[in-house]
């Protein structure tokens, strides 16, 4: 029998959560980042308030990923005055990214949107310390993530950078296992596919989404 030792584990991150129940599984699952999404056309959105009553419910567990859509310096700390964040992920351009980590003293996450082979970073782009690679919004979606959009998964067979990466994109419980096997994502980040409406996360989808993340099928 393999031991739990011997096997990669990988990163989960749950994003938008915006109630206890949500909260509380991401923590007694054991997932590594919980995403708070701080972007007022979301249903996601919450109040710096509110994420800091939601992070207070446990000490520890998962590091807390606060997500800003194109944020001003100003914008990220007045959230940091409420809630203490871990991990600021962002879509923004690369000065900002760099603007930002020097500003807050802390990891930045890049947003990075991905159709096509071609689309796909180089080494030397990597300014941020993840990308988060995830598939362009449709043209009707009034925010750049949480879509429950997929990417062509096979974009990224082979693709094997030597940076810290994270897929995103309409994953689910049902699809995750194939797409890590199609893609080698050494970590994954979902919202919708663990909803029962947009910002209601649903306590059992997020158990089967760790649970068919965490290690590969072949292992387990
Ligand atoms: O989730 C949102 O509503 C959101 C709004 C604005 C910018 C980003 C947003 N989410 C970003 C995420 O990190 C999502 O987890 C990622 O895009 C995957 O979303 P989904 O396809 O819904 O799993």
């Amino acid at each position: 029998m393999i031991q739990p030792s011997s096997l990669t584990r990988r990163g989960i991150k749950i994003c938008g959560l915006t109630e206890e129940a949500g909260f509380d599984a991401c923590v007694e699952h054991q997932a590594d980042w919980v995403g708070f999404v701080f972007f007022d056309r979301s249903p996601r959105n919450v109040a710096p308030q509110r994420a800091q009553t939601l992070s207070l419910r446990h000490a520890g567990g998962p590091e807390r990923v606060g997500l800003f859509v194109h944020p001003e310096n100003d914008d990220i700390a007045r959230v940091l005055d409420y809630v203490s964040l871990d991990v600021l992920q962002v879509y923004a351009s690369p000065a900002r990214v760099s603007e930002i980590q020097q500003c807050f003293g802390l990891p930045v996450w890049l947003s990075y949107a991905v159709t096509r082979r071609s689309d796909l970073p180089e080494a030397e782009m990597l300014f941020a310390d993840r990308l988060l690679i995830e598939p362009k919004p449709p043209a009707q979606s009034d925010r750049p993530g949480g879509n429950a959009v997929m990417l062509d998964w096979s974009v990224l067979t082979g693709w094997t950078p030597d940076f810290e990466w994270m897929l995103a994109g309409g994953l689910t419980p049902h699809n995750v296992a194939q797409a890590i096997g199609q893609t080698g994502a050494p970590a994954v980040d979902v919202s919708s596919g663990v909803e029962v409406s947009p910002g209601q996360k649903s306590p059992e989808a997020i158990k089967a989404f760790i649970r068919n993340a965490r290690y590969d099928a072949f292992s387990v």
